[in-house]
C-alpha cells in the first residue's frame, strides 16, 4: 500500500469581520454544523382495530435535496446545515439568553471530555473572530439558523422557559412574516438574532444533542473540505417544511430504512457520512428510544472522524478509526492510500473492519463494522447490498 508525499498545507486568511462565513481560503477547511432532524411519526392506518403490527420505526428523518447548482454535493440529499458564521458567536446572544441561561454552559451539560487530538487541522478564521460564546453553543446556533434558512423550520423556544424538558422538543409554529425574515437572514446571518428577539425566543440549543463530527476526506488537491458537527434533534411531531427553493429544492421525511431504499433504488443520492448516519439510526425502534439514547450519550466524547480513502484497483474504501488499515497519521489529511489489489481481495484479507466500501459512487456502498465502539455510541449494522453478498460472504 502506498501513500504519496504530502503537499504544503493550505494558507489562511485572517479576519475580524463580525459576520461572514468562517473559512480559511477558497479551498481551505470550513467549519459547519448540521442537524439530523427526527420526528415522531403516528401510524395513520385505517380506522378501527388494526390487525397489522405497528410500524417498526416510529420516527422519520428530514432529508433536503441540494440544488444541482451547488458547488459541493450538487443534487445530494443532506441534513439541514451549513457553514459557521461570525454572527453565530456574537456577544449579542448573551443578553438574549439571559437571565436564565448564562455562560459558560448556558444550561447545557458540562463540557464533554476533550477529544483525541488527531487530526490537527490548519487554523481557521474562527481563531480571528471575537468569540463570545463557546464553540458548542455557536455550532448549535449555526445548525438552527441554517435549518431555518434552508427548511423554514424554527427550532426555537420561548425565552421565559427555564430549562430543557426531558421530552422530545417542538418546533415553533411558523409565525407571520416568516418568508421576509428568512430572506433577511439569508442575506445577513446577524438578522437571525433580531428575528429571535422579535419572537421573544432563543434558539433551542438544548434540543440539539451531540452526535458525531465528520471531516471531508482528501479527494483531490484544492478540494473543498468541511469540519462538520452533526447534532441530533428529536421532535415530537414533524413540523411543516418549506425548502428555500434556492440552495435546497426539495425535502422528504423518511424512516431510516426508507431512506436507504431510496438511495439503493437511485431515487436519491447520499454522500457517505449521511449514508452511514442513516444506517446508524436503524438501531432505534422508536423516537423515545432514540431520545433516551441521546440524553445518555451527552457526557461522552464526541468522536471526530477523518475518513481515509484507500483507492483499490476497482473501487474506493473509506477507512474509519478503529479499522485495521486506518493510520492516525497527519499525512492522510492531504493524501490517499492506494493498492493494486481489488476491493474484494482487500476485504478477504481483513478481520478488523470499520469501513465504508464505495463499489460505485453511483449508489453502491456497503458498511462493514466488526470493531466495538470506544464509547456508548452505536455503530451501524453491517450493510452489504444483496448482489455483493453473492461474491463476498464477509469475514469467516
Ligand atoms: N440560490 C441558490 N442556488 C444555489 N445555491 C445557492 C443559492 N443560494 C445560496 N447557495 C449556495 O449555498 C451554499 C451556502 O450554504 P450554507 O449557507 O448552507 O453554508 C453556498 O455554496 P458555496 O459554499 O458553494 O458558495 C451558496 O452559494
Ligand atoms: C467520497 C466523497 C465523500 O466522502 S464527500 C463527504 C462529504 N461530506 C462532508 O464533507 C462532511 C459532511 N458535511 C455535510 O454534509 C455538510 O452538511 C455539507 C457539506 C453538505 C454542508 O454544505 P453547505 O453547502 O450547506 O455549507
Ligand atoms: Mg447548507
Amino acid at each position: 500500500m502506498r501513500a504519496p508525499a504530502a503537499p504544503e498545507p493550505e494558507g489562511r486568511k485572517p479576519s475580524n469581520a463580525m459576520s461572514g462565513p468562517l473559512r480559511s481560503g477558497p479551498s481551505g477547511w470550513r467549519r459547519a454544523a448540521s442537524v439530523l432532524l427526527t420526528a415522531g411519526w403516528k401510524h395513520r392506518g385505517p380506522a378501527g382495530p388494526s390487525l397489522s403490527p405497528p410500524p417498526a420505526e416510529g420516527f422519520r428523518l428530514l432529508l433536503l435535496q441540494r440544488s444541482k447548482g451547488q458547488g459541493f454535493l450538487p443534487g445530494a440529499h443532506v441534513f439541514p446545515g451549513g457553514i459557521l458564521d461570525a454572527a453565530d458567536y456574537s456577544a449579542d446572544w448573551l443578553s438574549l439568553f439571559a437571565p436564565h441561561h448564562q455562560p459558560p454552559r448556558f444550561s447545557l451539560n458540562p463540557s464533554p471530555p476533550p477529544r483525541s487530538p488527531f487530526p490537527v487541522l490548519p487554523a481557521d478564521r474562527t481563531h480571528a473572530v471575537d468569540r463570545a460564546l463557546p464553540d458548542d453553543v455557536a455550532l448549535r446556533i449555526c445548525a438552527i439558523r441554517e435549518t431555518f434558512e434552508e427548511a423554514g423550520v424554527l427550532l426555537l423556544r420561548p425565552r421565559a422557559s427555564l430549562a430543557a424538558a426531558p421530552e422530545p422538543a417542538r418546533a415553533l409554529p411558523p409565525p407571520a412574516g416568516l418568508a421576509a425574515w428568512r430572506a433577511q437572514v439569508h442575506r445577513d446571518p446577524r438578522q437571525f438574532l433580531r428575528f429571535c428577539e422579535h419572537l421573544d425566543c432563543t434558539p433551542d440549543i438544548w434540543a440539539l444533542h451531540d452526535w458525531s463530527v465528520w471531516l471531508t476526506p482528501f479527494i483531490q488537491r484544492g478540494g473543498r473540505r468541511y469540519d462538520t458537527t452533526f447534532f441530533l434533534c428529536c421532535l415530537s411531531e414533524p413540523p411543516p417544511v418549506y425548502p428555500d427553493l434556492a440552495e435546497v429544492v426539495g425535502c422528504k421525511w423518511s424512516s431510516p430504512s426508507e431512506a436507504t431504499e431510496s438511495f439503493v433504488s437511485k431515487e436519491i443520492w447520499l454522500a457517505p457520512p449521511q449514508f452511514y448516519e442513516i444506517r446508524r439510526l436503524e438501531n432505534f425502534a422508536s423516537l423515545s428510544d432514540l431520545h433516551k439514547f441521546c440524553l445518555d450519550l451527552a457526557l461522552e466524547e464526541v468522536e471526530r472522524w477523518l475518513p481515509i480513502s484507500l483507492l483499490t484497483a476497482d473501487g474506493r474504501i473509506q477507512l474509519l478509526p478503529g479499522d485495521e488499515l486506518y493510520l492516525e497519521d497527519s499525512d492522510f489529511l492531504e493524501n490517499v492510500l492506494t493498492t493494486e489489489k481489488k476491493t474484494e481481495e482487500i476485504m478477504k484479507e481483513g478481520r478488523k473492519f470499520h469501513r465504508l466500501v464505495i463499489h460505485s459512487l453511483n449508489h453502491v456502498y456497503s458498511i462493514h463494522v466488526t470493531v466495538q465502539s470506544k464509547n456508548k455510541h452505536v455503530f451501524p449494522k453491517n450493510y452489504v447490498k444483496m448482489e455483493l453478498l453473492h461474491s463476498w460472504k464477509g469475514p469467516q
